[in-house]
């Protein structure tokens, strides 16, 4: 198994570039299955959710070229198979957001229940619950989800108990092609909502108040090719601007978006890191400054994300202070906690809170990295350890960190992959 072998100490300088979004590029990849023809899709990045996600259109029917400038063409014309495989969908749990397309298009799908995984139970009730409500027939049995339609979906109004981002974009998708106006209420405003209704749009969808909690389509009967571009990755953006923080450094994220960060830019700022914008980049300056602590709580967007909780665990734990950590959207989303401790930081876990208390230095350790972003927080306690950290099980990190060792070495980091 391959492993990260960091040694600390390094301030990180220099530009890195940002790749496309993770959570926009997949359940846009998604999309491609409710069009007769082809999505022609640019800035998708290269990881291991991507790879899965184009295995499983593969094995639908849907042809796939990427191209010499990296972009990707998806025809959608040819699909002949109906069943997302538990081979698939184990590993990845978008694939459930292959449910609500299939539906739409092709009146059927079978799609394996994702499970459980290390963040949480996370259930598909919402994504299961909508479609129902827009005419599909679905039962659970044998760990799939089997959904069927006669005819179209049917527009209805749909009120999420929860927010949620997947059943958000899984109706999104399946009204698009259904029969007269659905009504999103209580919809996830994140960003990659809105790029997954801005792609669908440029494929013909009408779609209004995508970023807003109320969102109204009015169904077409089809859609039509489209090029699109995805949007840069919040998160990944957000690691690196941490990073830049915690080892003292100045870096720039270029072709990054800070319009989609606020929550997280607040944050950075309170830590008195200096935090200068143009178009499409982002640069932070510790200008010698100490961290100072800051207190976080996830809350759906735009609040603060929960996939940059990890990563401010591990700010925290170097910084002066001390400050409480809430994570109010997945359950069971510490794990990182233990491990930073093997490294020295203190936390005291109270609940779905932790209180951390900033330490002068963390030392290297062997760690394991449990899921994709406590392996990220990993990462960054590394790079400021005193001596050479081990991560093991770094496949996680490769579902949403594109060439991560090579970006931070671009950054003059010490990590090598062995
Ligand atoms: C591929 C992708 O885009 N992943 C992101 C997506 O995950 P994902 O779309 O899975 O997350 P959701 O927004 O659906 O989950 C939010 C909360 O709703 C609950 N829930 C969800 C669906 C459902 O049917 N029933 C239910 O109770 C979940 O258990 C969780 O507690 O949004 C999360 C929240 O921003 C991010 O952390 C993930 O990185
Ligand atoms: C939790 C995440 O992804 P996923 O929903 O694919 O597990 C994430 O990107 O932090």
């Amino acid at each position: 198994m391959q492993k990260l072998v960091i040694e600390g100490g390094v301030p990180l300088n220099g530009d890195v570039r940002i790749s496309g979004a993770k959570n926009a590029a997949l359940p846009i990849l998604f999309s491609a299955i409710l069009v007769d023809g082809t999505l022609s899709l640019s800035n998708v990045p290269h990881l291991n959710d991507i790879t899965t996600t184009m295995a499983l259109l593969g094995r639908l029917g849907l042809a796939i070229t990427v191209n010499e400038d990296m972009s990707v063409d998806i025809d959608g014309s040819k699909i002949d198979h109906f069943e997302a495989p538990y081979e698939l969908v184990k590993t990845m749990r978008a694939s459930v957001l292959c449910l609500g397309p299939l539906l739409a298009r092709f009146g059927q799908a079978d799609v394996s229940l994702p499970g459980g995984c290390a963040i949480g139970a996370r259930p598909v009730n919402l994504h299961i619950q909508g479609l129902q409500q827009m005419g599909a027939d679905i039962v659970v049995e044998g760990g799939f989800i089997r959904a069927r339609c006669n005819g179209r979906l049917k527009g209805t109004e749909v009120f999420f108990d929860v927010v949620s981002v997947g059943a958000t974009e899984n109706l999104l998708m399946a009204a698009a092609l259904a029969e007269g106006e659905t009504i999103l209420e209580n919809a996830a405003r994140e960003p990659e909502v809105v790029d997954l209704a801005n792609c669908l749009i440029a494929m013909g969808a009408k779609i209004q108040g995508a970023g807003t909690s109320r969102i109204v389509i009015q169904g077409v009967e089809k859609l039509h090719s489209a090029d699109y571009r995805v949007q840069p990755d919040r998160i990944e953006t957000g690691t690196y601007l941490v990073a830049a923080a915690m080892t003292g450094g100045h870096v720039r994220c270029t072709n990054a978006d800070p319009d989609i960060l606020d929550a997280v830019l607040q944050k950075l700022k309170e830590t008195g890191a200096k935090i200068t914008t143009g178009e499409d980049w982002i640069a932070l300056d510790m200008n010698g400054r100490k961290l100072k602590a800051v207190n976080i709580s996830t809350q759906p967007f735009p609040g603060f994300p929960t996939d940059m909780q990890a990563q401010f665990c591990a700010l925290n734990a170097i910084a002066e202070g001390a400050a409480s950590i809430t994570e109010n959207i997945f359950e069971n989303r510490f794990m990182h906690v233990m491990e930073l401790q093997r490294m020295g930081a203190h936390f005291d876990v109270q609940g779905h809170t932790v209180v951390v208390k900033g330490v002068p230095q963390l030392t290297a350790a062997q760690v394991m990295a449990t899921d994709l972003r406590a392996s990220a927080s990993l990462v960054l306690a590394a790079l400021v350890a005193k001596g050479e950290t081990v991560i093991d099980r770094i496949y996680h990190i490769d579902r949403g960190y594109e060439c991560i060792e090579e970006k931070l070495q671009g950054l003059g980091a010490k990590i090598r992959r062995m």
